[in-house]
């Protein structure tokens, strides 16, 4: 079973407008709306490709019980930790020339509700994944992170960690089975640039010293990489038009583990069908129908660089 852990849940509202002016009522053309939320998305992606999934998370007034009902009709398993403040809803906009994305803080997750969602990922079965994935919404401190890992070591729950915080480069001594960075995180969190196949080697070399087991790099257009921690893989990426960037990288990472675990083996197929699936992704208003997944995954091809 790979469990999947949003703790700042979210709707998005993705909006398509003909120009965005200042002062002005801009009427839009199109407003799409989705259950979301990092893990919320690579729980979807698992289940569309048939992989079991359970979705845990914070989930709170009008916004949480849309997600929870639209995973319910998606028939995908959720462990909601029920909240009082509303589940925060991001907004994007392409104005055809540009993407304009409005991610909120999230909402106020009281300590006891802290304590229960604790309590939720003891009860998790021992022997499975746990994915964590985006941003801590209030009141929750980045050591909370630490506090879930600490309890899914006992228990050989091996962890997938997503998060854009700076507390990932602490959270690698405890050894995380996968790490998800795109090039910007890697830059940010660890102060590597990406910018020739050398300087992406180092980083990743230097990140697995500091505790990651494997690393999957996004880089958008530019491709995805996989380590190892002994070789190191690059995947190239097919040129799409680009509609919205948001849930591409969950849903590369989704399919990614659809293929990888649990052998963790033939990871070119993975590298494929995360670069196949990224790419789909971006070409539509949230994670769109993936129907070009197959398709893509054929024109894609995989080098080992070390
Ligand atoms: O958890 P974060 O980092 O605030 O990001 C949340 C946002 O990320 C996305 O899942 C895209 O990855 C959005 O669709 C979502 O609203």
């Amino acid at each position: 079973m790979i469990y999947t852990l949003t703790l700042n849940t979210a709707i998005d509202m993705n909006i398509r407008c003909q120009g965005l002016k200042p002062n002005s009522v801009n009427r839009t053309l199109h407003t799409e709306y989705s259950p979301n939320g990092k893990a919320v998305n690579v729980s979807i992606v698992l289940h569309k490709f048939d992989k079991p999934t359970c979705a845990l998370g914070f989930f709170g007034g009008f916004s949480g019980k849309y997600i929870t009902d639209e995973l319910t009709k998606m028939q995908i398993q959720t462990i909601p930790c029920l909240i009082d403040d509303i589940t925060r809803i991001n907004v994007f906009i392409n104005d055809e020339q540009n993407e304009y994305k409005l991610v909120s803080k999230g909402p106020f997750i009281p300590d006891n509700k802290k304590t229960e969602m604790l309590t939720i990922i003891e009860s998790l079965s021992n022997n499975s994944y746990l994915v964590i994935s985006g941003s801590l919404p209030n009141n929750i401190e980045p050591d909370y992170l630490a506090s879930i890992l600490k309890i899914c070591i006992p228990k050989n729950i091996k962890i997938i960690l997503d998060i854009s915080h700076t507390k990932l480069k602490d959270l690698l001594s405890y050894k995380p089975l996968l790490i998800k960075p795109n090039n910007d995180e890697l830059k940010d969190i660890f102060g590597f640039t990406t910018d020739t196949t050398e300087q992406i080697i180092t980083a990743l070399e230097n990140v697995h010293q500091q505790g990651a087991q494997n690393i999957l790099l996004t880089m958008g257009s530019k491709g995805l990489y996989f380590s190892n921690g002994k070789n190191i893989w690059f995947c190239n990426a097919i040129t799409i038009k680009q509609v919205s960037s948001a849930c591409a990288g969950d849903a590369s990472l989704a399919a990614f583990l659809s293929e990888w675990l649990p052998q963790q083996n033939n990871c070119q197929l993975a590298m494929k069908k995360a670069s196949a699936t990224g790419a789909n992704v971006a070409e539509s208003d949230g994670l769109g129908l993936l129907d070009k997944v197959s398709t893509y995954i054929n024109q894609l091809e995989v080098t080992q660089i070390k």
